[in-house]
């Protein structure tokens, strides 16, 4: 099972390039794409889904060119696409078989797989009621399981979090998590916290080209030594703001600690702390260059 990006670039009407020169190679496994808005996310999940087409560079689903053979790839796909429609009238088992007889699903076998994609989603006690009236996360949950209902062997979900709270957002992890396996599960966020501790690699993006697709660990060593903690008068906060890189403040009786990340110590009081993934995002998406799409 395999997924290679070579050299893709995408440029859409009106002249913006939304994507440059993006290469990644993906075997099975859970790999976050991570980046700040406008950075690509949804331009690589819709070429991959075959939705939309590369100016130029290829994508190849276990070697074979998904442009000129696109069911192969689509038979085998699940896709949450970030703008996910319902319709609010159907019933969630409506809703999923209607979906399934688009995707030739045979009418038994869909039936059978609904009933066991609502249990797994824990939606079964609301299956008969109209999805109109659903939470964000419930109806994120309908997405996921229209996704699975082929059994998909590649499972792109992008920016399945917004608009969830942190209880939704938590259980969509665990989700996530659950569905790793022998498939390859990639998912789009600008939220580090959504793929921290499930995803097996980080495909850092910014700016239409890819900074780094590694392993977490790596991408910690990538930032170990650069992370500080500095403790200011509350007052001093907008300034240091604006010539470091803060990653966030922590409000104490004694005043603020700064976590900023730099090569080298912003003050000789800042004490240096164990690096996170969030100081490594922010390093990364800092230190590309400025010449990008
Ligand atoms: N259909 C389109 N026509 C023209 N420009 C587009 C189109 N879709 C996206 N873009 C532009 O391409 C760039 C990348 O957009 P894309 O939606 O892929 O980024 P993203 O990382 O998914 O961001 P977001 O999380 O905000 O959706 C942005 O500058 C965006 O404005």
């Amino acid at each position: 099972m395999q997924l290679q990006l070579e050299h893709v670039s995408k440029q859409y009407r009106g002249g913006v390039w939304a994507l440059r020169d993006f290469s990644l190679h993906l075997g099975p496994g859970i790999v976050g794409l991570l980046g700040p808005n406008g950075a690509g996310k949804s331009t690589v999940m819709r070429m991959i889904a075959t939705i939309t087409q590369p100016t130029s560079g290829a994508i190849a689903w276990n070697g074979a060119d998904i442009a000129r053979q696109p069911d192969a790839l689509r038979r085998v796909l699940g896709y949450l696409p970030q703008d996910f429609g319902v319709y609010p009238n159907l019933n969630a088992v409506e809703f999923l078989s209607y979906l399934a007889a688009v995707k030739g699903l045979e009418r038994k076998q869909a039936r059978r797989r609904i009933d066991e994609l609502l249990q797994l989603l824990n939606l079964s006690e609301v299956a008969y009621r109209p999805i109109g009236g659903f939470s964000g996360g419930m109806r994120q949950r309908v997405g996921i399981a229209q996704a699975l209902l082929n059994d998909p062997h590649l499972l792109i979900v992008d920016e399945p979090t917004v608009g969830l709270d942190p209880e939704e957002r938590a259980r969509f992890r665990n989700l996530i998590a659950d569905l790793a396996g022998e498939r390859i599960v990639m998912l789009s966020t600008h939220i580090v916290s959504d793929v921290e501790a499930t995803a097996t690699s980080i495909a850092l993006i910014a700016g239409g080209r890819l900074l780094r697709h590694a392993l977490p660990e790596e991408l910690l060593q990538a930032v170990a030594g650069k992370v500080w903690g500095w403790l200011l008068p509350s007052d001093a906060l907008t300034a240091v703001r604006q010539t470091h890189r803060v990653v966030n403040i922590v409000r104490r009786p004694d005043g603020a600690l700064a976590r900023i990340v730099s090569d080298s110590p912003p003050h000789p009081d800042a004490a240096a702390l164990p690096p996170s993934l969030e100081d490594a995002y922010l390093y990364c998406v800092a230190q590309r260059p400025e010449t990008t799409v």
